[in-house]
């Protein structure tokens, strides 16, 4: 098992120790004490997953406002995602910054998103299926997003949302969302 620091403090690209053999693979998608020892501490307390079946299905830019903010650790099971995340901490030296990961079910890897962070993908393939743990519960009154296409921000999309869903054609631009994280 691998894990790697990235362009942002605090965002991890982690890829397990995978077993290939006439039969297929077996990986340990996820040890706590492992992962403990390569800066992922989180306490997970929920497992989610999406299938998204048209490619360039966009899901984001999701997060939960304190005391119900969450860290993510998210992989790809079935086809293939661009996964963005956005600082959106105030105090921090990186506010308003973002980098994408090509996580997919071929390359296994997975991405630690903290909490802070505002998070969503794009589906690079058919029916692609996401699963993420998160260290806080689902809080639906928590519940906030920013947009897609703030142009403060600057995402750089590989391709066009050809599926969106209604909530996320809506979300504020970064400088009017609400958010509470120092
Ligand atoms: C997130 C969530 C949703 N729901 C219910 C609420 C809705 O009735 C339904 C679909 O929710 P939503 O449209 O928010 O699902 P996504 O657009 O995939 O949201 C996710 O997309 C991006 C990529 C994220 O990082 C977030 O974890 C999450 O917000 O599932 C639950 O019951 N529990 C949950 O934890």
């Amino acid at each position: 098992m691998i894990a790697r620091d990235t362009g942002l403090p605090g965002i991890k690209v982690i890829e397990p120790s995978c077993y290939e053999d006439e039969r297929g693979f077996f990986m340990e998608s996820y040890n706590r004490e492992r992962w403990l020892r390569n800066g992922i501490p989180h306490l997970f307390v929920q497992d989610n997953h999406s299938l998204s079946v048209m490619p360039g299905t966009l899901r984001g830019m999701h997060y939960q406002l304190e005391p119900h903010a969450q860290a993510k650790l998210v992989r790809v099971v079935a086809g293939s995602i661009f996964d963005v995340v956005v600082d959106i901490r105030r105090g921090s030296p990186t506010f308003g910054r973002w980098e994408g990961f090509e996580l997919s079910a071929g390359n296994k890897k997975q991405l630690l998103v903290p909490q802070g962070f505002a998070h969503g993908f794009i589906t690079l393939a058919a029916n692609t299926e996401v699963l993420y743990k998160v260290d806080a519960y689902y809080s639906q009154p928590h519940d906030r997003g920013i947009a897609w296409n703030d142009p403060d921000i600057g995402i750089v999309w590989p391709l066009a949302p050809s599926v969106l869903s209604a909530k996320d054609a809506k979300h504020p631009l970064l400088r009017n969302a609400e958010m509470n994280f120092t």
